[in-house]
């Protein structure tokens, strides 16, 4: 198989396989072909994963953060040049476009390992004068063995994105790929050898759920840092509580997107299509609840329309693409269910809504307009290429309806009056807001949500605090009263 790794496993340095673990097949989603052919990690594998993280740590710690950087930075070089080849395991592993895993996988995973690089030099404490010369000082520590789980719409970010950040704080780090996409977690693991890194720091373990869940109540972990599922978040919460383990959660979304009737058409419709069909709609920030305010609606959805009109469906590889299949069978089928909801509850389909005639896991980018605050489509996250378009008069009204779900964890405003974008961003009840764009998730910014779409935040100099905790020392330069 084309696509077969050495072995299901990265731990300590090397490929480890162990047959008996449950098969995981990887299917490349445009055609439904099996690439490669993995197994769930035993129980012997677990251990021995966290073993090695945890024998390891101790001396990655010791090391001084620039030359943790300087180990994490030669990786983000070696990642960069060799974007082209882990761009074509990523597409074969999601199915989305290579135009669309050049520019945005890889490559956004060496950012995260460039800039945690960076910082890792210059994570310190501070110095606090207590008065009289006594003094405090505190020491920034890591936290020990972090455990990474990952969701399968971005492989290469998330793997980057949980272990740059943990390994620059002196963690190290076992990384659970979701078992839809579990190919180029091995191809991060991998290059930080290659670029130096000591054997043990950053070791992959493939498995489904339970995989997961042995590692989140393993003694060994400090920290579990997750992407998924609201549902899946709350289980794994629930798990690390039990022995006070560091989190962060990742988690789902239903994000409103607005759209005033002063907006430039043109950006706000490119804006609704990045939030709803870039990765086929299977990005967890998603704009899915698109609020167009009335006077505006028929040109909207006509602009949009004529645009969707204009996507290129078809083969991932072919660098013309830019609508791919769905990651799986499985989420496919999941979004056709929600097409049907949305027909039976009574929303009007503008376009798509059927799945392509052809191999694999396709199917037509899909606007519902019409849609009502109530019907399901506009309740739960579908995960897939199903724009909801709901009609509004006032800003008052649409704040207030933006925010009545669960979630938090984008939101994004499309208008010409300034002060009104603010006005509605201070309101949002989101993590991650757009004013005049979408979508954006770049190394520099924190990224993650509010309200159940998740716990902390990742990326940026705030993604420190989540993967370190500060010890503190006080010092007295004086005689000590005590009372007896
Ligand atoms: N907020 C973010 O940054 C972000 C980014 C990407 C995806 N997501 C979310 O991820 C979801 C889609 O991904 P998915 O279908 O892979 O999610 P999922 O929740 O089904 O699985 C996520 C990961 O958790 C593992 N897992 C499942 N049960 C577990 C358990 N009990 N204990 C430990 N691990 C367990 C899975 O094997 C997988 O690796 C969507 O909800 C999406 O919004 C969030
Ligand atoms: O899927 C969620 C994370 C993300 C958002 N934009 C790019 N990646």
């Amino acid at each position: 198989m084309k696509f077969q790794p050495e072995a299901s496993h990265f731990i300590n340095g090397a490929y480890v396989e162990d047959t008996a673990g449950a098969v995981i097949d990887v299917i490349y989603p445009a055609t439904g072909e099996v690439i490669a052919r993995l197994h769930s990690a035993t129980p012997a594998i677990i251990d021995q994963a966290l073993e090695a993280a945890r024998q390891a740590q101790a001396q990655w710690a010791a090391m001084t953060g620039t030359e943790r950087g300087r180990i994490l930075r030669r990786a983000a070089d070696i990642m960069r040049a060799r974007n082209h080849d882990l761009s074509v395991i990523e597409t074969h592993d999601t199915g989305k476009p290579i135009q669309e895993t050049t520019v945005a996988d890889a490559t956004s995973g060496a950012d995260a390992l460039e800039y945690f690089g960076g910082l890792a030099g210059s994570l310190t404490g501070e110095h606090i004068p207590l008065g009289g010369g006594d003094f405090a000082y505190t020491v920034r520590e890591a936290l020990g063995v972090c455990v990474g789980i990952g969701a399968w719409n971005y492989p290469t970010q998330i793997a980057c994105w949980k272990g740059a950040p943990a390994l620059a704080c002196g963690n190290t780090m076992v990384f659970k790929p979701s078992e839809t996409t579990p190919l180029s977690a091995l191809k991060v693991a991998e290059i930080l050898i290659e670029a130096g890194a000591p054997k043990g720091i950053y070791n992959v373990v493939q498995g489904y759920g339970d995989v997961g869940a042995s590692l989140v109540t393993d003694p060994r972990v400090a920290k579990v840092s997750l992407t998924g599922s609201v549902p899946t978040g709350r289980r794994v919460y629930a798990a690390a509580a039990e022995s006070i383990k560091h989190v962060t959660m990742e988690l789902g979304g239903k994000s409103p997107l607005v759209v005033f009737d002063d907006a430039d058409i043109e950006n706000a419709v490119s804006g609704a299509i990045l939030g709803n069909f870039y990765s086929s709609g299977q990005v967890c920030s998603n704009g899915t609840r698109v609020f167009v305010q009335k006077g505006i609606k028929e040109a909207f959805l006509s602009r949009l329309a004529e645009r969707l009109a204009t996507a290129v469906i078809g083969d991932p590889m072919d660098p013309a693409t830019n609508f791919g299949p769905m990651v799986s069978e499985a989420q496919m089928n999941i979004v056709l269910g929600y097409v049907d909801k949305g027909k039976a509850e009574g929303a009007r389909l503008v376009y798509g809504g059927t799945r392509l005639d052809r191999d694999g896991f396709y199917l037509l980018p899909t606007v519902f307009a019409d849609v009502t605050d109530d019907m399901t489509i506009a309740r739960e996250e579908i995960f897939g290429p199903v724009m909801s378009v709901l009609d509004f008069d006032t800003e008052e009204e649409v704040l207030e309806r933006a925010n009545a779900t669960e979630f938090g964890l984008a939101a994004g405003v499309f208008t010409r009056d300034i002060t009104r974008a603010h006005r509605m961003v201070a309101g949002f009840e989101a993590g991650t807001c757009y004013i005049n764009s979408y979508n954006l998730a770049p190394v520099e910014a924190p990224f993650g949500g509010s309200k159940q779409s998740g716990v902390g935040r990742e990326n940026s100099k705030l993604a420190i605090n989540h993967f370190s905790e500060m010890k503190t020392v006080f010092v007295s330069m004086n005689d000590i009263q005590a009372p007896y």
